[in-house]
């Protein structure tokens, strides 16, 4: 920080808060200005555009200051926190009339990215969570919170889990230890939003002490996680984070819930990413989220996105969605009803949230209030239903009638927003209160009384009562008539045009109306303080609730979306079969150019006779849509939703893994092929019987022999383990379809197109057998590439067609197509990589043809390769 001027009393003060809070930019309240000093005021200055200016203190050095006026606050601080700043708000703790000396200033709130409260921070759509990790040497324990609905949650696991959690639920903010700062990067990434702890925090006895405190407990038994060493840790080290950052007020955590790895299908972070589910990387915003997300509330937009990433495993559960999708879909009325009433509720978790810290305004309790009646009248409609699990869910709702009627015949109809702009509890609710407003009210018709009994004595017609903050009320005569004041007015203003004068009848009338409404603003203040109060033993209550709302609105969003889009309910079994019927891709066909319809498939992956499917077609036919579109109504079917197929006969499956060969996500300088082998040796580690894999192009990062080398070995591989997972695996190399003469659990399959003169016509429709070439060269004349480039692409392509090696063993294609590839550099066009390294070459054509591919492990394979890279350096 640049040296802060020290000779006045206001800049000590400054420095001394400043001290405590040096990573932060600390807004200090002097009178109605937040004003930033020195090396704050250069960053604030940027962030926010305003002015940046120098502080001369006389004989002492000068210090740059930059400030806005205090009612911009939370437009400024959103500027701020989403720049990445942390921001310590320093109030004025005193009346600065009644302070002796300089006036008490605190720091009253520190806000950084994942402890925001303020909405203009927050997503209404997405969870704004804080993310505590502990690292021990075989575990790590993840606890995220919500300060802004109180969702609290734990979980422990290995480094691929936590990072799983970390990927999908996205905190705002990761806070550990500092320690651990570059093991967190490494394992992690650096994407995230990170704030380190000292080391004694994270410690369990600390941690437990705390959560129990907070809870008000004697353990931690009725949450299920007293076993969860880990989780504890991280858990104690956010609640002790929220306390350093001036969160005191944490009531609406009543709970904290137990996320365990088991009860959910697993998708890698890579999963995640490559099946588009909350992110798409072309088309911004054609996710699977965007399209499944036609929920009513906040609540179940983000309740929806945590049954996308951390779908059911259970099949009791799984069904009980299931059936209440089907009985919405039937009765469109009690549908309707609910979800008429759940859009009116409003956000209940976040409105809640507010009571504690009492942030929530007169507006927002009567609108939760109101909010409370709409829960009773879902709670009746319910119970009434013949649906088992509606019953339950409508038996959980509490309306808490007793507060919401208090509440509803305390505030006025249309209350204003802030407390003190006028009256906000009803007449009749508090005897001072109503005769303090008759007097307040019949004051100011006195005050008119005033003004016309003067006008008349005076003859002024034009005499009129204003009232400002310097003098109170008084009488304004424009010059035309001044000459006419009485002797009894007491002159106070001059104005350009006219004067203002003061009568002590005006004085004391003034003092009565002013002490009037000061005890009408203390009055509704105690009133309303005192509302907020009993509001807060409904907190939990509410939370309840607003969860319901939130699981009733994601089912009803799975009937609508059902009966729009043609979605079948799915058949969920304990079985290893797959079979689905006229299966679409839910994204895709909803984004098809008008006029056009998506062609459906039929997908059977059977670990007993079709276990691995090798689906083979020109590029641009629909590979990839069959391959995701498979795991999508996988995902879709076990987070309750009906799916878009005729019909689906789906078992339940413990992890869905896609991988996409050379994809473009590079992290940590890895190369392109070494990440896609990354990715893939995690899959192979972790299959089992009940596991759906993706493989799409598979080995396309290296050289056409290594990367079929490397795809027929993983095909081998999936096929020889004892789990026989089901697999589907997407290649333009033709070669893999050889494998179904070897293997007998893979299939060929291709996706049918038409040649029509030198077009293909693509049909999308999935047959059995192999498909022969790629039409790639076709693509890319449909791509634009020049007309020369074309034609010569196409004479290559003749040449290395002219020998037929389809019907050969592998290894000896690989060396025909080398032949070839020789040949074709002694003509006209030479490909002058050969050309120029022709010894190199040589010499990996040795190597190559000394391979045995057949025996090659995967890694061998990737030994070899490197081999080759270094010869090529
Ligand atoms: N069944 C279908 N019905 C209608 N349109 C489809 C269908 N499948 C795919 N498409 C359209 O074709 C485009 C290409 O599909 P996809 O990416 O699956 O092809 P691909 O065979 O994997 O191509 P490549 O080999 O080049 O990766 C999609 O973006 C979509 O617009």
């Amino acid at each position: 920080m640049a040296k802060v001027a020290t000779d006045t009393p206001l800049m000590q003060q400054h420095r001394a808060i400043k001290q405590k809070y040096p990573d932060a930019i600390l807004l200090f309240r002097v009178g109605d200005f937040y004003e930033t000093f020195g090396e704050d005021a250069i960053k604030a200055s940027q962030v926010l555009g305003i002015t940046l200016t120098k502080r001369n203190n006389g004989a002492a050095s000068s210090s740059e200051l930059a400030g806005f006026p205090h009612h911009a606050l939370d437009t400024y601080l959103h500027k701020l926190v989403k720049a990445g700043y942390r921001v310590a708000i320093c109030d004025q703790l005193e009346d600065p009339k009644q302070a002796k000396g300089i006036v008490k200033r605190g720091v009253t709130e520190m806000v950084t990215p994942g402890v925001a409260t303020n909405d203009k921070l927050l997503e209404h759509n997405s969870n704004n969570f804080l993310a505590g990790v502990h690292f021990t040497e075989n575990k790590l324990g993840i606890a995220l919170l919500d300060i802004s609905t109180g969702e609290f949650f734990a979980a422990e696991g290995d480094t691929e889990y936590i990072d799983k959690l970390l990927q999908s639920l996205k905190p705002a903010e990761v806070i550990f230890q500092r320690s651990s700062q570059k093991y967190f990067k490494e394992t992690f990434g650096t994407r995230f939003y990170t704030y380190t702890l000292e080391s004694w925090i994270f410690d369990e006895a600390f941690a437990t002490e705390l959560l129990l405190k907070h809870f008000q407990t004697h353990s931690l038994k009725g949450f299920g996680v007293e076993n969860m060493h880990c989780g504890i840790v991280a858990a104690g080290a956010v609640l002790h984070y929220l306390k350093e950052t001036e969160h005191p007020n944490l009531q609406h955590v009543t709970t904290i819930q137990r996320i365990e790895r088991d009860d959910h299908l697993w998708m890698d972070r890579f999963t995640i990413r490559n099946l588009e589910l909350l992110n798409s990387g072309a088309e911004q915003g054609n996710n699977l989220l965007k399209v499944l997300d036609n929920t009513v509330s906040p609540m179940g937009a983000r309740l929806l996105k945590r049954w996308m990433v951390l779908p059911l495993l259970d099949i009791k559960k799984i069904n009980e969605r299931l059936d209440l999708v089907e009985y919405f879909i039937k009765e469109t009325d009690i549908r309707k009803n609910i979800q008429h009433l759940i859009k009116q509720c409003g956000d209940v978790e976040r409105l809640v949230s507010k009571i504690p810290v009492k942030k929530i305004n007169p507006r927002e309790v009567l609108h939760l209030a109101k909010g409370l009646q709409q829960t009773d009248q879902v709670k009746q409609i319910c119970t009434a239903s013949n649906n088992e699990y509606l019953k339950r869910l409508g038996d959980a709702l509490n309306p808490c009638t007793y507060i919401s009627n208090k509440i509803i015949n305390e505030i006025v109809e249309a209350p204003p927003v802030a407390l003190n702009k006028g009256s906000v509890i009803k007449n009749g609710v508090h005897a001072e209160l109503d005769m303090l407003r008759n007097i307040s009210s019949g004051g100011k018709e006195y005050l008119l009384e005033i003004q016309q009994k003067e006008a008349e004595r005076t003859g002024i017609t034009t005499l009129k009562i204003g009232f400002n903050n310097v003098f109170g009320y008084f009488l304004e005569v424009t010059n035309s008539h001044k000459q006419k004041a009485p002797a009894d007015w007491i002159r106070k203003q001059t104005l350009a045009n006219a004067e203002r004068y003061i009568t002590p009848e005006l004085k004391e009338y003034e003092e009565k109306i002013t002490g009037a409404e000061d005890k009408i603003s203390a009055i509704e203040s105690e009133l309303y303080d005192k509302l907020l109060i009993e509001l807060q033993d409904y907190i939990a209550s509410i939370q309840v609730n607003g969860n319901i709302l939130a699981i009733l609105d994601c089912i009803i969003c799975f009937a609508e979306n059902a009966l729009h889009f043609n979605y079948k309910k799915p058949d969920l079994h304990e079985g290893v079969k797959l079979n689905v019927k006229d299966c679409r891709h839910p994204v895709i066909e909803r984004n098809l150019p008008v006029g056009e319809h998506y062609i459906a498939n039929d997908i059977l992956l059977n670990p007993q006779e079709q276990q691995i499917i090798i689906l083979t077609g020109p590029n641009m036919s629909g590979k990839s849509a069959i391959l995701r579109q498979t795991a999508l109504i996988t995902l879709m079917a076990h987070m309750g939703s009906f799916v878009p197929a005729s019909s689906a006969y789906v078992p339940i499956t413990d992890k869905i893994f896609t991988r996409v060969g050379a994809s473009d996500n590079l992290s940590g300088g890895e190369s392109t092929f070494m990440v896609e082998m990354n990715e893939t040796a995690s899959i192979i580690n972790n299959i089992s019987a009940r596991s759906l894999i993706l493989l799409d192009e598979i080995g396309r990062g290296t050289s056409t022999y290594d990367g079929i080398s490397i795809a027929w070995s993983i095909v081998e591989f999936l096929h020889a383990s004892n789990a026989k997972p089901k697999t589907l695996f997407a290649t333009h190399y033709h070669e893999l379809n050889e494998l179904e003469n070897k293997l007998p659990q893979v299939k060929n399959y291709h996706v049918t197109n038409k040649e029509v003169g030198n077009k293909i016509i693509f049909l999308r429709k999935l047959a059995p057998g192999g498909s022969t070439h790629s039409f790639g060269i076709h693509v890319a004349k449909m791509a634009g590439m020049p007309p020369a480039l074309i034609e010569r692409a196409n004479e290559i392509l003749a040449q290395l067609e002219e020998k037929h090696v389809d019907d050969e063993p592998t290894t000896h294609k690989v060396r025909k197509t080398e032949d070839n590839v020789k040949r074709l550099s002694t003509t006209k066009m030479q490909l002058s990589i050969f050309d120029a390294h022709s010894q190199t070459f040589a010499d990996i054509r040795t190597v190559l043809e000394n391979m045995d591919i057949n025996r090659l492990t995967p890694v061998e394979a990737l030994m070899k390769l490197n081999d080759i890279k270094k010869m090529i350096q």
